[in-house]
């Protein structure tokens, strides 16, 4: 495990160890005051990084690679790598960040940074790692409750409505509340052009204190969390899916009672193509749903289903012209939603009851996870999934 950490911070480190940002929340230098650090002030801090006693967390070596850049080279002047390269579209957002911040600046600022880290690596700083640090409420997610309906929005449109992990939580908590509100019905949609572009792929680009194994340890706890909060919802569950759905946000949706698509949607599960195994019980639901072999060509070779291949499979409930989508479904909900909701309840539970015990299988997804990261090297480079 050690060696596989290494790997990761090896790759996050390469050609990183020494470059000035200017980051306003660290309280760095943007203007040119009179007393700059000199060039070897500037030296002697880029070997001095190689000689901290702690590792200083992903987003902090990103710092100093951006402010390295910037005092050595000036501002950005190389084009942006592709979205396939990961790693290095990382970094030159975050030299591209600094905008005209001077060689001079930046060059104190990497100073000044240096010297603060050294100067906590030798007392215990008395916060979190950035990395432990809970993240801020967001925007992420919108919970709206009208006409006997909850509905819970991904509301992350230029990321596709990617999942933080952060909005893992809050959809744990909205479901939570959902299953206990007045409404009759849940809604799972997006916002804009796509339903959800899956796990977002930089969840798993900040390691934690305890390394690679703690990270893949409370990935698999909070996909768990997530996965039981839709095994056990006790209302009639809807997906409203308003368009492209790639990842967890398919395999889940064996765990809907109703799907209702756009005809723009599709469903993409590419697991082979990212070093990983699927999720959301979908080892148990989709062969229940579309037959082994259907099931094997999304989930082992990566098939992407249209909207009307993932009806005539049994994925989806029915699909709708993209055009008159939102209304139509929208105005079915409303009629649904006027049933009595006990009795929809408790047909629920008659139904779904019989398939709880098979939860087993998730138990043995979290721990697949788990393999699949450690046999892949934790893999971070991600394959455009068109
Ligand atoms: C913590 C709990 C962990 C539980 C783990 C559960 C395991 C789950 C596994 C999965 O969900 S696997 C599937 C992961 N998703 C993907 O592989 C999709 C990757 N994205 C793409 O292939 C493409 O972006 C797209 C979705 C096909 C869209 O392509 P398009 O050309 O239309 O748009 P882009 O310019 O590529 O994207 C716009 C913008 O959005 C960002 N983005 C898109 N998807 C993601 C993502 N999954 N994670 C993070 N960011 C994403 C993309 O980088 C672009 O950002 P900018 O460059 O504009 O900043």
């Amino acid at each position: 495990m050690a060696g596989l950490a290494g790997r990761f911070a090896r790759r996050w480190c390469s050609g990183l160890l020494g470059s000035p940002l200017q980051v306003p929340a660290l309280g760095l230098h943007v203007g040119g005051p009179a007393m700059l650090a000199s060039q070897k002030d500037f030296n002697n801090a880029v070997s001095q990084v190689k000689l901290l006693k702690e590792d200083p967390g992903n987003e902090v070596k990103l710092k100093l690679y951006a402010l390295y850049k910037q005092a050595t080279e000036g501002p950005c002047n190389v084009p942006k790598p592709g979205m396939l390269d990961f790693i290095n579209k990382t970094k030159w957002d975050a030299w591209n960040a600094l905008g005209s911040l001077s060689k001079e600046a930046a060059r104190q600022n990497y100073v000044d940074l240096v010297s603060r880290l050294s100067a906590s690596s030798e007392s215990p700083s008395p916060e979190a790692p950035a990395a432990d640090r809970k993240q801020p409420e967001s925007d992420s997610l919108v919970v709206t409750s009208e006409d006997g309906i909850t509905t819970i929005r991904l509301n992350r449109p230029a990321k596709k409505n990617a999942l933080t992990t952060q909005m893992y939580h809050d959809i744990i908590a909205a479901l939570q509340a959902a299953s206990k509100d007045e409404s009759a019905i849940t809604v799972l949609t997006g916002s804009g052009d796509y339903y959800c572009s899956g796990n977002d792929l930089t969840n798993f680009t900040h390691l934690p204190a305890g390394g690679l194994e703690e990270m893949a340890r409370s990935a698999a706890a909070l996909l768990r969390d997530f996965v039981n909060c839709f095994i056990d919802f006790p209302k009639p569950l809807v997906a409203v899916v308003n368009g492209p759905a790639v990842g967890i946000s398919v395999t889940i949706l064996g765990l809907f009672d109703v799907v209702y698509a756009t005809d723009r949607a599709s469903f993409h599960t590419p697991f082979s193509h990212l070093g990983q195994s699927p999720e959301g019980c979908s080892s148990y639901t989709f062969p229940k749903i579309m037959g082994s072999s259907k099931a094997a060509e999304m989930l082992l070779f990566g098939k992407k289903l249209t909207a009307q291949e993932a009806c005539a499979q049994g994925l989806v409930t029915e699909v709708f012209p993209d055009g008159t989508f939102q209304k139509e479904v929208w105005a079915r909900l409303k009629a649904y939603s006027k049933l009595p909701p006990n009795a929809m309840r408790i047909s629920k539970q008659i139904i779904r009851n019989r398939e709880k015990e098979k939860r087993s299988d998730l138990t043995f997804v979290c721990q697949k996870i788990m393999m699949a990261m450690k046999a892949e090297g934790f893999r971070l480079n991600w394959t455009k999934t068109e």
